[in-house]
């Protein structure tokens, strides 16, 4: 057994009804590291948290968290784990503290107040621990939401899209808390669709219709995937798009007043263009492939096993 890692689970399944919606996912997160977990709306994500964290049980695979049996010891799990899914139901008309009481009480935690006191204290609410839940922006909302699944110390915190709808400040906040809880030695696996957020994970996890697709650190995941990308500028931009569609080796997608061309390394877009369109006035110069460009291109690449 790896005591290093925090998360280590391999084939796991999912099906609900005939449909496959976890298919034998394996992953491993470390001790202390920060895995964004990546995939389009309905890819299996949430279902995959709620195996982790031993509210569902899988279908298949094995696996630990945290050191323990996914399946025997589910709920000690539970007792170690943080989960927070995408509705926290935080008591508008009670206060940050009230709120974080309930939840303590709703626990039957032990020492009540030194919890309540601490998550204040940890997660920066003290300040505000009389404002009513229902009066906070969206960022405050999320941070206590952060403080009601860390109120059992966790080892492990599981968050499902935790800055969905947070305007970019907060979510900058938001992270740098995450990161100083890593720092203190919490485990992180985060779901996102944000781009930024998960350029600031240690390592990440991308999963399309229910199968990982890629793995690792993001630049382990960029070389992995095998891509060339450019930038096209220039005037009527949607004509080059229009042309480039008929050809399946090109992926574009619009960034501001540019396209991104993506395509299997060994292609030339520049000179296809020449070809297809001679004498263009379009500007083609490559550019390092991000992110975004990989995952884009993962899931037009991948199927629907259903389709
Ligand atoms: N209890 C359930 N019964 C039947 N189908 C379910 C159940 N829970 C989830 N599903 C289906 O499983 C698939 C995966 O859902 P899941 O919520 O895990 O995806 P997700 O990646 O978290 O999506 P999102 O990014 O939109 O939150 C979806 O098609 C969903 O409709």
């Amino acid at each position: 057994m790896n005591t290093e890692l925090a998360i280590d689970v391999r084939g796991l399944s999912k099906r609900f009804g005939t449909r496959t919606v976890v298919d034998a996912i394996s992953i491993q997160v470390r001790r202390g590291e920060i895995c964004g977990f990546l995939g389009p709306n309905g890819s299996g994500k949430t279902t995959t948290i709620r195996m982790l964290c031993g509210l569902l049980e899988p279908d298949a695979g094995e696996g630990r968290c945290l050191g323990l049996d996914l399946r025997r010891d589910a709920r000690r799990i539970k007792r170690r784990v943080g989960y927070m899914t995408q509705r926290f139901g935080l008591y508008e008309d009670l206060s940050i503290e009230e709120n974080l009481d309930f939840v303590a009480r709703v626990y039957g935690m032990a020492q009540r107040r030194e919890a309540v006191d601490g998550a204040l204290e940890r997660l920066g609410l003290a300040g505000r621990r009389t404002q009513l839940a229902g009066s906070l922006s969206g960022g405050w909302k999320q941070r206590l939401a952060l403080a009601a699944c860390m109120l059992h110390q966790p080892e492990l915190l599981l968050l499902d899209e935790p800055t969905a709808g947070v305007d970019p400040k907060a979510r900058r906040d938001f992270w740098q808390q995450i990161h100083s809880l890593a720092a203190e030695g919490l485990t992180v696996l985060v779901s996102t669709h944000y781009m930024d957020e998960a350029e600031r994970c240690h390592r990440l996890a991308y999963i399309s219709y229910g199968r990982l697709l890629a793995a690792g650190t993001a630049a382990e995941v960029v070389a992995a995937a095998g891509l060339r990308t450019w930038t096209l500028r220039g005037e009527h931009l949607a004509d080059a798009v229009a042309l480039l569609a008929h050809d399946e080796r090109w992926m574009a997608v619009p960034f501001g007043g540019s396209v991104h061309v993506s395509a299997r390394a060994g292609e030339d877009f520049a000179a296809w263009l020449d070809g297809a369109a001679p004498g263009h006035r379009w500007t083609v110069e490559p550019i390092a492939t991000g992110l975004e460009d990989v995952f884009i291109s993962l899931t037009q690449h991948a199927q629907d096993p259903l389709a």
